[in-house]
C-alpha cells in the first residue's frame, strides 16, 4: 500500500521512525511527513496567517522512505502532504506512533489523531496509533501490530470510511492479551499550571496536570454499553480500536430540542 505517515511528537522521534521503517520493510511505499518538532496537543489546528515550510530529510528512516519535515502543525503535515507534496492519493493515512496514550477525552487534544482525522476528512482511511505510556521507548510492538492490521487492512478494506484510533500497551509482545473494540471513554485531568516569573520579571504559567481517573462515559449517547470502554481495555493489556469520525452531532440533543419547542419571537 501507498502510505502518509505523520506524527505531532515531530521527525526525530522514536515512534513514527519505528512505524515507518517496520512497514518498509515490509515492502509499503512509505512517504512521512510530519512536524520538525513537538507539536503535543495541538489538536486539530491549523496555520493560516503565516507561511509553512516542509523540507525533504534524509538519514533518519529507511533508505525507501521518503520524509519532509515540515514547520507546521500536525493537520498542517497532512494537508501539505494530500495537495502539495505526494504525486498521487495515498491508500492510507497513519498518524503516530504516538509517545503516551489518547484515550477517552485526551483525542480532542491529541495532534496525533488530529493528524489522521485530516485523512478522513479528505476521504482517506486513516488511523491514530498511540503507545500508553509517556516513557517507555519501545515502539516495535506497536510496529508489528500495525504491520499486522495494514497488512490485513489491503487484503480486507473496512466496509465504510472511518478513523481507528488504536491505542497500545505498554508491555512486551508476548504480554500483549489481545485485540479490543471498544467505545471512548471519559479522562479527567487535574490541571496544574505552573506559575513563574521570566528574567523581565513578568509573570508566565506552564501547564502540567496529571490524570486522576478515567470514568464511564456519560449515558444516552446511543452507544451500547455492551461494548468495552478503551481506557478499561487498556489496563487489561488489550490493544484498544475505537472507530471515531468528525461529525460531533450530538444524536440524542437533536431529539430533546425537538422537543425543547424553542419559539423564535
Ligand atoms: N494537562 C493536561 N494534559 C492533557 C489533557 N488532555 C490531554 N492532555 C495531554 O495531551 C496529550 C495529547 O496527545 P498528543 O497525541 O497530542 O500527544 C495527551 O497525551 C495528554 O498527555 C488535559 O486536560 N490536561
Amino acid at each position: 500500500m501507498k502510505i502518509l505517515i505523520s506524527n505531532d511528537d515531530g521527525i526525530s522521534a522514536l515512534g513514527i521512525r519505528t512505524l515507518a521503517n517496520t512497514l518498509a520493510q515490509a515492502g509499503h511505499d512509505i512517504n512521512v511527513v510530519c512536524p520538525d518538532r513537538e507539536r503535543s496537543a495541538t489538536g486539530h489546528g491549523l496555520t493560516m496567517h503565516q507561511p509553512i515550510r516542509a523540507e525533504m530529510v534524509e538519514s533518519i528512516f529507511h533508505p525507501a522512505v521518503k520524509a519532509w519535515a515540515c514547520d507546521g502543525t500536525p493537520s498542517d503535515c497532512v494537508k501539505l502532504a494530500l495537495w502539495a507534496l505526494l504525486d498521487s492519493p495515498p491508500d492510507l493515512v497513519l498518524s503516530g506512533i504516538n509517545q503516551g496514550a489518547n484515550l477517552g477525552t485526551e483525542i480532542l487534544y491529541s495532534g496525533t489523531v488530529s493528524a489522521a482525522m485530516e485523512g478522513l476528512i479528505e476521504g482517506i482511511p486513516s488511523v491514530a496509533l498511540s503507545l500508553t505510556s509517556h516513557k517507555n521507548k519501545d515502539f516495535q510492538p506497536g510496529a508489528n501490530f500495525a504491520k499486522i492490521f495494514v497488512g490485513q487492512l489491503a487484503q480486507n478494506p473496512l466496509p465504510e470510511l472511518m478513523l481507528l484510533n488504536i491505542n497500545i500497551p505498554a508491555v512486551k509482545w508476548e504480554e500483549i492479551a489481545g485485540v479490543c473494540i471498544t467505545r471512548q471513554g471519559v479522562r479527567r485531568y487535574i490541571d496544574v499550571f505552573d506559575k513563574r516569573v521570566d528574567p523581565r520579571g513578568k509573570t508566565y504559567y506552564w501547564l502540567a496536570g496529571e490524570v486522576v481517573e478515567d470514568v464511564e462515559p456519560p449515558v444516552g449517547l446511543n452507544l451500547p454499553e455492551n461494548i468495552p470502554i478503551d481506557v478499561h481495555m487498556i489496563r487489561k493489556n488489550y490493544i484498544s480500536i475505537t472507530p471515531l469520525q468528525y461529525n460531533l452531532t450530538y444524536a440524542n440533543g437533536l431529539n430533546q430540542l425537538s422537543e425543547w419547542n424553542f419559539k423564535f419571537p
